[in-house]
């Protein structure tokens, strides 16, 4: 097995003295598609952010070609393409203006920045609103954007959190192709998400978090097979023991009718 791109080793993570994550370990190598998933608040998104540098860990340590981010974040960062859940972006400025700065700050070159930004808004079908400023844009146009500027300077390692959010099925057809594409030219992708029915089929391995901490890392018909479930979403609902959902709905529908004096 060769060396794995990204390495997080025993990572931790504490608020206030809360855990938020809780001596995480896994490895992803390149062309290897890693689904991260876990219900809300169990630690995703803070892992995300040690893993992009952001924040740094209270304990333990995430390498990149067996070197510690943190001795050098400028060269990490400019290998790491990152889709963040929320897609917050420079209203003001026009989708082209947006790649325009993004390629700038990520150093790629005047001459071959606007040919690529414009080759890349015209793929995901944003050619017509090139111009406009990007406070007319839906969600699903805002996430596009996002898209291309994670991919601009051709990293090695991709970051997706949440990516389909607000994408119409053509652009998350479009978008599950690129992710295939992707890992056939070597990327490593993260790919977080809580839409399990994707996650099962672009995704060849998944961690499970729950409460902080890895509850399963093993390929999707691995998990099925091995807890005689027939979806990952039912291992899901499983692994972090997630309460019987059925049963809240009827009693938020019972509190709902609940007249009014
Ligand atoms: N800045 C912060 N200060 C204090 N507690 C935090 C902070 N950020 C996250 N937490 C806590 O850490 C835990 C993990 O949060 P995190 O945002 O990583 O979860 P998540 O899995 O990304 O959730 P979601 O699916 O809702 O986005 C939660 O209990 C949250 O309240």
């Amino acid at each position: 097995m060769p060396s794995p791109m990204l390495e997080v080793r025993n990572v931790s993570k504490t608020y206030r003295s809360i855990p938020a994550v809780e001596d995480v370990s896994f490895s992803l190598h390149s062309g290897e598609t890693l689904g991260y998933l876990g219900p809300n608040g169990s630690g995703k998104s803070t892992t995300v952010k040690m893993i992009t540098g952001l924040i740094k860990p209270s304990r333990g340590k995430v390498f990149f070609d067996g070197r510690d981010i943190r001795e050098d974040l400028a060269s990490y960062r400019a290998q790491l393409g990152y889709v963040p859940e929320e897609a917050q972006v420079y209203t003001h400025l026009s989708g082209l203006e947006y790649l325009q700065l993004v390629g700038r700050l990520r150093g790629i070159r005047e001459s071959l920045l606007e040919s690529k930004a414009r080759a890349l808004l015209e793929l995901l079908g944003l050619e017509h609103a090139q111009y406009s400023p990007m406070v007319n844009y839906s969600k699903g146009m805002r996430q596009r954007v996002l898209i291309a500027s994670a991919v601009l300077h051709n990293p090695r390692l991709i970051v997706f959190d949440e990516p389909l959010s607000g994408l119409d099925a053509v652009s998350a057809l479009m978008f599950k192709d690129l992710l295939a594409l992707l890992a056939r030219e070597g990327k490593a992708i993260l790919y977080i998400s809580h839409v399990m029915e994707v996650v099962e089929r672009v995704c060849e391995r998944v961690i499970v978090l729950s409460k902080g901490r890895v509850v399963a890392d093993a390929a999707p018909h691995e998990l099925t097979t091995l807890m005689k479930l027939p979806t990952l979403e039912s291992v899901f609902a499983q692994l972090v023991q997630q309460t019987d959902t059925e049963s809240i709905a009827r009693q938020m529908v019972d509190v709902m009718k609940v007249q009014h004096a």
